[in-house]
């Protein structure tokens, strides 16, 4: 059965993964993605994302749950999902003696209905490197030309393990347009990323992976709801805790003092900051080092990175 635009392209249900040696890596894990959605998989190190999006790839076979991508079982039903599916691994592995574009011709060699490779090598803006050999490109062109490849069958899914990793700031800026404009294209995407940020800014949802099973899971603000925002500054000379505001009535519900610097956290930013302004401004003094950051995807990370349950 193939999808429509209504169904899940991606449909994960209790799925598990389990290496020789009884490491159970994927510990029953249920997501979906719509078609047309960026998804993005974080997690710490070993926290299970790459052994998950390799069932999804259909290079293994799950020890537990299900897979679907367009409404096929990876594995069992590769030929039907592979052509429709652009794939980016961690590592690329290319013979290093070819060039860029003997490369993507190689590649676009075993992909049915692939695209011109002149127009891979553009959309990851490669067409000045197509000439040179594989070897003597940098760790971010090598990421990009991954990219690009995984491009080549103009596929209706894409699979991106960490693809910006090794890119600096304004590669990674140029993949994510490139990401979200193949969205916008109808292009569904699931990656795996340890960089913040990118998840935040580029996917639709997210879940969060820990110890191979889902911690966390929505947009990225539903998972930072109710998370604390913190504001921290420099106590003033000569001024001590007990002489600010009583922070209850801030809508503070939690703080620490470190030396001078105070730290607060509160789910009332607005009301936090605004009572701590006002105060500062009639007694006329400054909070040196003011800083007032929202709830953050790092916040719930990291909560979650020191285990779950325990306050922040
Ligand atoms: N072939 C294997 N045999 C045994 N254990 C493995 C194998 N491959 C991975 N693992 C283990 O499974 C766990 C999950 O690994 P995985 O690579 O999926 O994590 P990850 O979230 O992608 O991590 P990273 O962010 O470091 O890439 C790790 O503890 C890893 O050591």
């Amino acid at each position: 059965m193939d999808t429509n635009e209504h169904e899940h392209v991606i449909e994960v249900t209790d799925l598990r993964r389990v290496y020789g040696g009884g490491f159970e890596a994927v510990r029953g894990i249920t997501f979906s993605v719509g078609r047309g959605e960026i998804f993005a998989l974080l997690g710490t190190n070993g926290a299970g994302k790459t052994s998950t999006v390799e069932l999804l790839e259909g290079l293994a076979r799950p020890a537990g749950g299900r897979v679907r991508v367009l409404g096929h079982d990876p594995y069992e039903e590769r030929t039907a999902v592979r052509p429709r599916v652009g794939v980016m691994l961690q590592e690329g592995g290319f013979p290093s003696e070819l060039t860029v574009a003997e490369t993507a011709r190689m590649w676009a060699g075993c992909v049915s209905g692939a695209r011109p490779e002149q127009e891979a090598l553009a959309l990851v803006g490669l067409t000045e490197k197509a000439g040179v050999r594989v070897k003597q490109l940098s760790g971010g062109e090598r990421r990009r030309l991954d990219l690009s490849l995984a491009l080549l069958g103009e596929p209706e899914v894409l699979f991106l393990d960490e693809p910006t990793t090794g890119l600096d700031a304004e590669g990674r800026r140029d993949t994510w347009e490139l990401v979200r404009a193949l969205r916008d294209g109808g292009t569904t995407v699931l990656l795996t990323t340890h960089y913040l940020e990118e998840a935040e800014g580029l996917a639709d949802r997210i879940a969060i992976l820990h110890d191979g099973r889902i911690a966390a899971a929505g947009t990225p603000a539903e998972v930072t709801a109710g998370r604390p925002s913190r504001i921290s500054f420099r106590l003033p000379d000569g001024y001590l805790l007990g002489d600010l505001p009583p922070l209850g009535e801030l809508g503070v519900c939690g703080h620490e003092v470190d030396g001078e610097v105070v730290r607060l956290r509160t789910r009332e930013l607005q009301r936090a900051a605004t009572g701590l302004l006002v105060w500062a401004e009639e007694a006329r003094v400054e909070l040196r080092g003011l800083d007032v950051r929202s709830a953050s995807l790092e916040e719930t990370f990291l909560g979650i990175a020191r285990e779950q349950g325990v306050a922040v």
